[in-house]
């Protein structure tokens, strides 16, 4: 593993969603340090309400036959090329993890909890851009079917809310653009000449 490389704004500003893994493996030891860290985001009364489901290595290619099941409708029917291609978007990633929240009775605490296993999932995600691994916060319908949760062992009072996928990737590719912050904020209290504030980056 690599040291930590890049400033914190470099990661979060370039970081890149990656659709297009290249199908290098990525270990086991990889995905449980960028765990290890990441689960230093916050938890409000430390309730600590996630849990993880990982796939590595050997593992990964046993979770590809329950994410084709699941993920790719009709593989029966479809050729061999066919079912290659449909599952690509699965097998070409290196690794995964699906990210499993408590939903606590209690609306106010099921909302903060999913809001801290998020910022637990933005952390692994700067953590592996870090280490040149690329990852893809994924949320298909499959992962509230009963049936596939029961093949992952998710129990009751869980949900699976991220399917986390890790690999590598040879294209970076373009930053998808965000609606500036001039548009999106509201200065209290302030009058609008006072508000054009230049930031340095
Ligand atoms: C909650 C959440 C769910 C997402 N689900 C999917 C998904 O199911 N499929 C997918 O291709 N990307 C998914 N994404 C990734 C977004 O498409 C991606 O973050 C967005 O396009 C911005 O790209 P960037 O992360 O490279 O800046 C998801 C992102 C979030 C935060």
């Amino acid at each position: 593993m690599n040291e930590q490389a890049l400033s914190i704004r470099d990661a979060i500003v370039n970081r890149r969603s990656i659709k297009n893994f290249n199908g290098q493996p990525v270990d086991l030891e990889n995905i449980t340090s960028i765990l290890e860290n990441a689960i230093w985001a916050p938890t409000h009364g430390l309730r600590n309400p996630w849990r993880f489901i990982v796939a590595a290595n050997k593992q990964y290619a046993k979770v590809l036959d329950v994410l084709k099941e699941y993920g790719v409708p009709k593989w029966k029917e479809l050729s061999d090329e066919d079912l290659e291609k449909q599952m690509k978007k699965f097998s070409a990633a290196g690794a995964v993890v699906f990210v499993i929240v408590q939903e606590d009775a209690r609306q106010k605490e099921r909302l903060e909890d999913f809001a801290a296993a998020s910022a637990l999932v933005q952390n692994a995600m700067l953590l592996a851009w870090d280490q040149g691994i690329g990852t893809c916060w994924k949320t298909p319908p499959f992962l509230d079917n009963p049936k596939f949760r029961e093949e992952l062992g998710v129990k009751p009072g869980e949900r699976i809310m991220s399917m986390l996928q890790f690999g590598y990737f040879d294209e970076i590719p373009k930053p998808r653009t965000r609606t500036p912050l001039e548009e999106i904020v509201t200065y209290y209290g302030m009058e609008d000449e006072e508000t054009s504030v230049e930031v340095e980056q």
